[in-house]
C-alpha cells in the first residue's frame, strides 16, 4: 500500500501551512463558510494561497455557493481544487464543474447505511468523494466538528472515483480507520487543533506519521 495522503482542512495561518506543509500534507483546506472558527476573508485567504509550498493543493471549502460567491473566491484566490460541502445536488456539482474547468470534491455526510447510496449519484458527477460523518440535525457547522462515523460502513467497498475518508479522525485512531475503510486520502480538521481555528504543529505531524505507519503495518 502506497503512503496516505493527508488534507488538513481549515488552515488559517501562515504557520499552518508551514507546518502542513513540514508535516508531509498533500493538500490544505481553506474555509469559506462565516460561521466557521476557520472562516477566511478573501484576502486572508489570498494571502496564504500566494505563499503555499508547491506541492500543496490549495482547497477552497464551499458551503452551497451562489455563482457570485464562488467567482470572488476564484478570481482573487489561487486554487486547485473546489470542496463543495452543503446540500449541492447532482445537477449544481457538474454545473460548477464545468463553469470553473477545475476538479471538484463533494462531501457526503453518512451517519447510517441509508445514506450509502448517495456516495454513487456523486461519483458520477464529481472528480472526489470526502466521505465525512454527517453533522447531528441542528448542528452550526456541516463539518469540522470532530464527530466520525462507523466506518465498517464503507469497508470493502468498490469506489469508481479518489476519495478521502474524513470525520472525527486523530493522530490516535488514524491508522485504524484507514486499516479498517482501505482509504488512501484522509482528511482532518478539529483532530489536529489546539482550539477551534489553531492548528497544533506536533499534532499534525503525529498525524501524518501516523497516517504512514498504517500503510507500513
Ligand atoms: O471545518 C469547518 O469549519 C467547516 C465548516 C463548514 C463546512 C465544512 C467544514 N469542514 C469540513 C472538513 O473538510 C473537515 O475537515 C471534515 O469535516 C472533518 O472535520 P473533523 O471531524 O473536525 O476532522
Amino acid at each position: 500500500m502506497t503512503a496516505p495522503r493527508v488534507k488538513f482542512c481549515g488552515l488559517t495561518s501562515a504557520e499552518d501551512l508551514e507546518a502542513a506543509a513540514q508535516a508531509g500534507a498533500s493538500y490544505a483546506g481553506f474555509v469559506f463558510f462565516p460561521k466557521s472558527p476557520r472562516n477566511l476573508s478573501l484576502d486572508a485567504a489570498r494571502a496564504l494561497a500566494l505563499v503555499a509550498p508547491v506541492g500543496l493543493a490549495k482547497v477552497a471549502l464551499v458551503v452551497d455557493p451562489d455563482d457570485a460567491a464562488l467567482d470572488a473566491i476564484l478570481a482573487q484566490v489561487p486554487i486547485d481544487m473546489i470542496q463543495l460541502h452543503g446540500a449541492e445536488p447532482p445537477d449544481r456539482v457538474a454545473a460548477l464543474r464545468a463553469r470553473h474547468g477545475l476538479p471538484v470534491m463533494k462531501a457526503v455526510g453518512i451517519a447510517s447505511a441509508a445514506d450509502l447510496p448517495k456516495l454513487a449519484t456523486y461519483e458520477a458527477v464529481a472528480d472526489q468523494i470526502l466521505v465525512d460523518a454527517k453533522p447531528a440535525a441542528g448542528a452550526d457547522l456541516p463539518g469540522g466538528n470532530g464527530l466520525a462515523f462507523e466506518w465498517r460502513l464503507i469497508a470493502g467497498r468498490d469506489w469508481v472515483r479518489p476519495w478521502m475518508l474524513a470525520g472525527g479522525l486523530t493522530p490516535d485512531n488514524v491508522a485504524d480507520a484507514i486499516r479498517l475503510t482501505g482509504a488512501q486520502q484522509v482528511d482532518v480538521s478539529s483532530g489536529v487543533e489546539a482550539a477551534p481555528g489553531v492548528k497544533d504543529a506536533a499534532r499534525m505531524k503525529a498525524f501524518v506519521q501516523a497516517a504512514r505507519g498504517s500503510a507500513a503495518a
